[in-house]
């Protein structure tokens, strides 16, 4: 950081960025510049409140993402947390840690990027924090989102004989994450490698997650009963987390997991199945479910009529405890409790 004062940054950083007119729109009454932000809460409405971090070389180095991707990510990972709550992203406040001699040229860009996202799903940023830090830069980005009373959809609302469903291709994240690290070259110069059109997807998978607002809105205006999680440590972590929650078994089936063409192609590349990226991956940030069986093929319909996949992978069991995966050999396997652990070996 060339020697800047710290409410310089903050003005450089968020300056112009939202319109007044988008705030007032979104329910700002007071944004970034004072000692906290006062926003408007429509009447009957309830709050759901989440934050995720972003950590340099822990979710992101110089070779796996550009600068604006950090942003866009820190920003998409906490609204798909409202997402997987069936809720609406409001406002979002952002922490910012930073070394002293980070360039600013990479906060500018960060930022970008978080507005990108901001006001693609409609979220007014209303304020934050800014510090040093001893070492690597740290993003923590919280959102304030809303639903109505009792709307909520929790992990714990599965029962035996609901069917599971996930509303996009898993795996992909993870798998461009392994390319990257594999290729390690810094982000700045991936336009002059060739080979990594082939791999785009993925990379644009695990660099630019799209939230899924809208198959959250829509699951909440189902009408039906639905447990929601969203996939950021894999898909096998978060259907135990439903499970556990529910206090049911789920059986994943093989056949009905969608493989993308370029996961399938990637995994073959690095002779590896494709279904350990999709099950112990993570950062896919698709929304995993369940539904009364009843309702599966209705619900189905209604996301194909608002132009979202909606895939039937499983089922609700409560034969058992835990999570399964159903061979498309035959037989079933208990899937561990595993996914991305921070503290893990
Ligand atoms: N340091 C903490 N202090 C208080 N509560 C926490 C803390 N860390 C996590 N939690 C809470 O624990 C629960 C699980 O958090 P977790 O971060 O695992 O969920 P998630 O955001 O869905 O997953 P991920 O971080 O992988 O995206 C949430 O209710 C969260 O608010
Ligand atoms: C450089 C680099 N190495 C590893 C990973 C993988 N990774 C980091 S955190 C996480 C789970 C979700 O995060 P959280 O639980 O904090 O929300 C995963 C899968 C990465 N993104 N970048
Ligand atoms: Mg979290
Ligand atoms: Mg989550
Ligand atoms: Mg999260």
């Amino acid at each position: 950081m060339s020697s800047i004062e710290e409410f310089a940054l903050i003005r450089l950083l968020t300056g112009g960025k939202q319109s007044t007119a988008f705030q007032k729109a979104k329910g700002v009454e007071t944004g970034i510049g004072d000692d906290a932000a006062v926003v408007h809460v429509p009447h009957g409405s309830r709050l759901i409140l989440t934050c995720d971090t972003m950590t340099e070389e822990i979710h992101f180095k110089r070779v796996t993402m550009r600068d604006t991707d950090v942003g866009y990510k820190a920003m998409a990972s906490s609204v798909s947390d409202i997402a997987a709550m069936g809720g609406t992203p409001r406002f979002a406040l952002v922490a910012l840690s930073l070394p002293k001699d980070a360039p600013v040229e990479r906060v500018r860009a960060m930022y970008e990027g978080l507005y990108d996202c901001a006001s693609r799903y409609g979220v007014a940023i209303v304020g934050g924090d800014t510090t040093a830090s001893a070492g690597g830069i740290t993003l923590t980005v919280t959102v304030i989102g809303e639903t109505e009373a009792d709307k909520a959809l929790l992990r714990s609302a599965a029962r035996s004989g609901d069917v599971v469903f996930a509303t996009g291709l898993l795996g992909r994240s993870a798998a461009g994450l392994e390319y990257l690290l594999g290729l390690a070259q810094p982000s700045d110069v991936w336009d002059t490698v060739p080979e990594m059109e082939m791999y785009r997807p993925l990379i644009q998978a695990h660099c630019r997650p799209e939230p899924q607002v809208q198959a959250g809105e829509l699951l909440r205006q189902s009408g039906f009963r639905h447990a929601l999680n969203d996939v950021s440590d894999g898909l096998a972590s978060e259907a135990w987390e439903i499970a556990e929650a529910s206090g049911v078994g789920i059986d994943l089936n093989e056949d009905q997991i969608p493989v993308a063409e370029e996961l399938l192609s990637y995994a073959a590349r690095v002779n590896r199945d494709p279904l350990d990226y999709i099950l112990y991956g993570g950062e896919d940030y698709q929304l995993v479910g369940t539904v009364p069986a009843e309702h599966a093929m209705e619900l189905q319909a209604a996301f194909k009529t608002a132009g979202l996949p909606l895939y039937l992978i499983g089922c609700v069991n409560a034969e058992h405890q835990g999570v399964r995966l159903v061979r498309s050999s035959g037989g079933a396997l208990p899937l561990g409790k595993r996914g991305y652990n921070h503290f893990g070996s």
